[in-house]
């Protein structure tokens, strides 16, 4: 740990942030001067049932056969489809996020770390080569400055499968945020964000709830993925179910003293756990496993932010936390007009690109997008990133119409969007379709679908709503007022 820079930290977790950071480090730099965006292939296989973590909830068969061999047939054809495949002018892999440095230091050699790998962890096999590289670095490496994974990546099953199935060594408490997350780290060194289970996933949230005040849905992490990808984005961190062993897998191996500390017995000899955050970590809000396996999502975690810096943007549509007060987007109907002038929104694609966010947001009706970030190192422009959609997903039965405030006063939408908007609208490829086909390979897939048929169906209902509305704009303003063509030489 000779050039380790948080030398002076102490306890194994500093210790183990150290030898992840620094090995982060290492592989990036040993990769710099030879790394293209194409990485190896690995064996792309089919979704198949995953070894749930719990010998008491067992697996109930195939998932596909659940959502049905013609909805996959129409994701298939969807994902085969030109829109899909296509690249804008801003080609998607023009540059990657951690081609930073092109020389190899010589004091980096792979010994100085293999010495390190630490108990319980595996060992490091990695070198120059993308083959020897676990799914999680091969994420890291393939971001580039317009999406996060490409269409067909051939490493998003194996990055999924080390999600859903590598073995834990270590969970702590991620700090900040309103809601109880831990960070996990695998044996091969990758780690990943999980949220529990809080509500049953047909849960409607209550009405008299304001959206600051709803608990955070596992399933709607989950869901959100599979949305931002089915609508061709790419700007969310893959994310899986899984069910984690709260005592194996979380308080056995904790190195967080407050958050083994909120572990205890519910009456009906559960394990449940609550941990320390602002809102709802107390006991009545606790967290439990049946009796031990808890299910939650876990998101793959972007690179560090000591490589990959990020910066966090104040939604110009944000909402207003106050129960009283209108903020002036909602009482100007030429806010937009303002919020065009201005940079970063006065150029490039980042007004289109906070459109899509919103049509996004009201698909899966998340109220909850104060900030969104990028990463620092692609300036203005760059996609944004779709984190933190816990709060989606929460009423099926109603529509919020104020999240598409953006796309009303702007009438503005990126073509490619719009083509793909039409193509899930369409009885051939329908939006709840797909989606189910989509989720029904998530490992929790097998425990019960991951989104009810009333959040199905109301994904069709709010992409009707969308089209409508920029069909409205067609008829007010001029065509190129409205479309932003990114893909200009596409004429379908
Ligand atoms: N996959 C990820 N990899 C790395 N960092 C992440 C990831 N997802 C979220 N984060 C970071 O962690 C922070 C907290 O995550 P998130 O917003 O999902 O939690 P939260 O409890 O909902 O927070 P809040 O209450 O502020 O909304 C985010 O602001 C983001 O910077
Ligand atoms: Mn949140």
């Amino acid at each position: 740990m000779r050039a380790c820079r948080c030398r002076r930290l102490k306890g194994v977790c500093a210790l183990m942030m150290c030898v992840t950071l620094a090995l982060h480090m290492l592989v990036i730099i040993l990769v710099m001067s030879m790394f293209t965006s194409t990485c190896e292939p690995v064996q792309r296989h089919r979704a198949r049932p995953h070894n749930l973590t719990s010998a008491n909830l067992t697996h109930t068969g195939s998932t596909s056969s659940r959502a049905g061999a013609a909805d996959l047939a129409r994701l298939e054809a969807l994902f085969s489809h030109t829109l899909y495949t296509l690249h804008g002018p801003s080609s998607p892999d023009d540059d990657t996020l951690l081609r930073v440095r092109s020389q190899v230091n010589e004091e980096h050699n792979a010994e100085q770390w293999l010495s390190n790998s630490k108990e319980g962890y595996d060992p490091i096999l990695w070198n120059s080569s993308t083959e020897t590289h676990p799914p999680w670095l091969r994420f890291h490496l393939g971001i580039s400055r317009w999406q996060l994974y490409s269409h067909r990546d051939t490493n998003l099953p194996a990055l999924q499968e080390q999600l859903s199935t590598h073995r834990i060594v270590s969970a702590v408490q991620k700090t900040g945020g309103t809601q109880l997350k831990l960070v996990i780290t695998f044996s091969n060194y990758g780690q990943a964000l999980f949220k529990p289970m809080k509500q049953q996933r047909n849960d409607e949230t209550n009405v008299n709830l304001y959206y600051f005040s709803d608990f955070e849905r596992h399933n709607a992490e989950i869901a959100a993925f599979h949305l931002d990808r089915i609508l061709g984005f790419r700007r969310m961190p893959p994310v899986v179910g899984r069910l984690i062993d709260v005592i194996k897998e979380v308080k056995d191996i904790t190195t967080d003293h407050k958050l083994a500390r909120t572990f205890f017995n519910s009456p009906v000899g559960n394990s449940c756990f609550y941990g320390q955050c602002s809102y709802y970590c107390s006991t009545e809000h606790a967290v439990c496993g049946r009796p031990r396996a808890l299910e939650g999502s876990l998101a793959a975690m972007l690179p560090d932010l000591s490589i990959a810096p990020r910066r966090s943007w104040r939604n110009p549509w944000r909402r207003s936390y106050s129960r009283s007060k209108l903020t002036l987007w909602e009482k100007t109907p030429t806010y937009c007009d303002a919020v065009k002038k201005t940079p970063p929104y006065d150029r490039g694609t980042r007004l289109v690109d906070l459109i899509d966010m919103t049509i996004l947001d009201f698909l899966q009706s998340n109220m909850d997008r104060h900030h969104y970030e990028t990463f620092e190192m692609f300036g203005n422009n760059t996609f944004l990133l779709h984190l933190d959609n816990g709060r989606a997903f929460g009423r099926h039965s109603k529509d919020e119409p104020s999240i598409l405030t953006p796309l009303v006063q702007c009438c503005r939408i990126r073509r490619s969007t719009l083509l793909r908007l039409r193509l899930l609208a369409s009885p051939q490829y329908r939006l709840s379709d797909v989606m189910r086909a989509s989720l029904a390979q998530d490992p929790l897939a097998a425990v019960a679908p991951l989104l009810t048929e009333p959040h199905l169906s109301a994904l069709d209902r709010r992409l009707g709503t969308v089209l409508q509305i920029v069909q409205r704009c067609l008829l007010q303003h001029q065509h190129h007022h409205v479309i932003y063509d990114d893909i200009p030489d596409y004429s379908g």
